[in-house]
């Protein structure tokens, strides 16, 4: 039974990027604990809940919204993006192209959502499918903690949904910046960043992100 002095948050997240790049795969990880190595693309946009029990006095229902990768290509952004609180935009790291979309994506989203003060929705940047040990990044040389400052992501994860590699990480992430944002409008919060660790199975640790 909850407590009376229980707060309770509902936040709807936005998960994006282009097709195939996992962003359905994440959610199952993170919902469900599963993985499937079949592709069905989504059709329009899924839904799926995660309660996270926040600490001690809070919990968080988050409300996760997959949307599809060739929507970005339609007209129908605008009213799913409309009310999230946070958003992941996701890449595939053994696919060139589907980085070079996500500053597209971020443009997409910033220019039809923005928080009742102002600022963009905080959004986490997922390097996905870091298990395939094929790194755009790194073959490239992109600096991706430069690119986050560049382009407004308040941190970046090498993630895997297939060995449930800083999923959770990124989440928690994501919360606590939305949560800092909805506390105190006015003070901007610093990016958290992670280190790659391409063909490593360890969790990364973000102190940053597990102070709360
Ligand atoms: N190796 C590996 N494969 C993955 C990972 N995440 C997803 N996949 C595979 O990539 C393919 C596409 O995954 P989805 O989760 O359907 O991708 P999506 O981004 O939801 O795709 P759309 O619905 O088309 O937008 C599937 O075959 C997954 O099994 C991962 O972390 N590692």
């Amino acid at each position: 039974m909850q407590k009376h002095s229980q707060k309770e948050h509902l936040y709807k997240l936005l998960v994006i990027g282009d097709l195939g790049v996992g962003k359905t795969s994440i959610i199952k990880r993170y919902v469900h604990q599963n993985f499937s190595p079949h592709y069905r693309a989504t059709i329009g946009v899924d839904f799926a809940l995660k309660v996270l029990s926040w600490d001690a006095e809070t919990v968080v229902r988050l409300q996760l919204w997959d949307i599809a990768g060739q929507e970005r290509f339609g007209n129908m952004t605008r009213v799913y993006y409309r009310e999230a609180m946070g958003a992941f935009i996701v890449f595939d790291v053994t696919r060139p192209a589907t980085f070079e979309a996500v500053t597209k994506w971020k443009e997409d989203l910033d220019s039809k959502l923005v928080l009742p003060n102002g600022k963009p929705v905080p959004t986490v940047l997922l390097a996905n499918k870091c298990d395939q040990g094929i790194d755009v990044l790194m073959n490239n040389g992109i600096k991706m903690d430069q690119f986050c400052k560049e382009n407004g992501f308040v941190g970046w994860f090498e993630t895997s949904a297939k060995e449930n590699i800083n999923i959770n990480e990124a989440s928690r992430c994501l919360v606590k910046h939305i949560i800092a944002s909805e506390s105190d409008p006015v003070q901007s919060v610093e990016p958290d960043i992670i280190k790659p660790h391409l063909n490593s199975s360890k969790i990364v640790s973000c102190s940053a992100c597990f102070k709360s």
